[in-house]
């Protein structure tokens, strides 16, 4: 199962938000793509997902193009957790999970015990299984967040697309809910803010900015203080270990002028 963007554009109204994007994404990796605000992370998401369609270039899955597979049949095969994804509906947080299983239910395949028992087990695995009788719009956004990851794991696709999986997790659910999808025999493409999260969990990272891939490859190798300081305008200190692992370490910046000038006037 192989998913690959081959010199994707993607605009709107004429402003280009993605340029000459192309990834190929390796079966079975855990594939992190960070980013400063604005660029480019989701909506490469999206495309990847096959919810937009690029003006240029191509997504391609199994050596397709993604969107002549048919809904069905991506959904199949893509689970897709959106960064704001809500419902208005009344339901539970196991309806919640149980949407995940949609794509393989049909007219000859209805809702059966093995569905049951793939729902129980995400749930248990995020964790919610205390709160599954509980409305959605009762839970906090951590739970919701929760869910929405329960959703995608009852889906059961090989490629699991998270965008900003992390938002509203308290941090051990954070590490728990990366090391969770890591331990998944799963392909995963996540967009991640936290810049040792991508170097804990991830076997190779995708640098965006301004609509570009601007690096890709291990967090060793694309993790550099240098990059880093191109890239998200921040001083970083990358501590490195013997396994080949990183840690980056940041460093508070200098005080703004400004700033100085009102201490001076404070006095
Ligand atoms: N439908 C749209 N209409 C107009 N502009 C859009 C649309 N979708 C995205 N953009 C713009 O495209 C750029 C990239 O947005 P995108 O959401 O992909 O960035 P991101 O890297 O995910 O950002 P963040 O870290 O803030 O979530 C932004 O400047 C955004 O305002």
């Amino acid at each position: 199962m192989t998913l690959a963007a081959n010199g994707i554009y993607w605009s709107v109204g004429g402003a280009a938000i993605l340029s000459d994007v192309s990834l190929d994404v390796r079966p079975g990796e855990f594939l992190g793509i960070i980013g400063p605000n604005g660029s480019g992370k989701t909506s490469l998401m999206a495309l990847l997902a096959g919810i937009r369609k690029p003006q240029r270039g191509e997504v391609m899955l199994d050596d397709k193009p993604l969107l002549a597979h048919g809904r069905q049949a991506i959904a199949r095969r893509i689970a897709f957790v959106e960064q704001q994804a809500e419902t208005t509906e009344r339901i539970t947080a196991r309806q919640a999970v149980e949407l995940g299983r949609t794509p393989h239910l049909g007219a000859l395949t209805p809702w059966s015990k093995a569905d049951d028992a793939v729902v129980d087990r995400a749930l248990e695995e995020v964790d919610m299984t205390h709160f599954a009788g509980r409305l959605w719009h009762t839970l906090s956004g951590g739970e919701r967040q929760r869910l929405h990851i329960g959703r995608a794991l009852a889906q059961q696709s090989p490629i699991l697309l998270l965008d900003e999986p992390t938002n509203h997790l308290d941090i051990g659910h954070q590490i728990g809910l990366l090391q969770l999808v890591r331990e998944q025999e799963l392909t995963v493409v996540a967009a991640l803010h936290d810049l040792n999260h991508a170097a804990m969990f991830c076997d190779r990272i995708a640098v965006m900015q301004g609509g570009h891939i601007v690096a890709l490859g291990t967090p060793a190798k694309v993790l550099e203080p240098q990059r880093l300081a191109d890239v998200f305008g921040i001083t970083v200190d990358v501590e490195r270990d013997s396994a080949g692992g990183c840690f980056i370490r940041y460093r508070r910046p200098d005080p703004r002028p400004a700033k100085l000038k009102l201490v001076a006037e404070a006095r």
